[in-house]
């Protein structure tokens, strides 16, 4: 899927992309060391990037009506993921947490780690991830409410730059009853910080 006018990029420029990187690195990409890595970079970034392949939404049609009368809390912590930042192209790697207040229907626990994954693996910045996955949720199961709190390391600060190690950024963002009502951001917060 290809979000711009532009044709689509085949496997053979994506290849002779990463051949001209390396030349510009000082390096000779015909020495042997070297002649599959086009190939295996190619494959890595299908891999990184395949959430362009995703409509996230679709993996929270499928609902499960039969909750017995369950309206409490859902919350899904740690959620690992790996990204990387639109600026850089450099690794986020961090975790998710995710939380919604269901109302008539609930969804197989995995589908809302799929939907993180859906998102992160694109070109992203932190709040935009962040922002994304809540009104995915949002927007399928209109749940009373909807919260997700993302903590990661962004390698462009650590492994360049301003070379910080040890720093993590934490972005949330809360829907519904999970904006509008105090007790619900605070017990959503209290699973999601709780056992630290
Ligand atoms: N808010 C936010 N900033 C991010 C994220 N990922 C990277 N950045 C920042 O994006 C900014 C890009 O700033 P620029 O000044 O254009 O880029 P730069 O010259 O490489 O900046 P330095 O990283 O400070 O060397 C940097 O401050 C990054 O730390 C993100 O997910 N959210
Ligand atoms: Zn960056």
């Amino acid at each position: 899927m290809s979000a711009d006018s532009s044709p689509p990029v085949d496997r053979a420029e994506a290849e002779a992309a990463i051949r001209t990187l390396l030349r510009w690195a000082g390096e000779d990409p015909s020495r042997e060391g070297l002649l599959d890595t086009p190939r295996r970079v190619v494959d890595a970034y299908r891999d990184w990037f395949s959430g362009y392949a995703e409509d996230p939404a679709e993996y929270l049609r499928r609902t499960f009506e039969e909750v017995a009368g369950y309206d409490e809390l859902i919350v899904l912590r740690d959620i690992e993921f790996e990204s990387h930042c639109e600026h850089h192209m450099a690794p986020i790697i961090g975790r998710a947490h995710v939380g919604y207040l269901p109302t008539d229907k609930v969804v197989g626990i995995s589908k809302l780690a799929r939907v993180v994954e859906g998102f992160a693996r694109r070109f992203q910045v932190q709040e935009k991830l962040t922002a994304q996955i809540a009104h995915c949720i949002e927007d399928v199961l209109k749940p009373r409410g909807v919260g997700v709190v993302i903590e990661a390391a962004h390698q462009c600060m650590t492994t360049r730059g301003v070379h910080k190690t040890g720093v993590s950024m934490t972005t949330s963002q809360m829907l519904g009853s999970f904006r509008d009502d105090a007790r619900t951001r605070s017990e959503f917060l209290q699973f999601v910080m709780g056992r630290r």
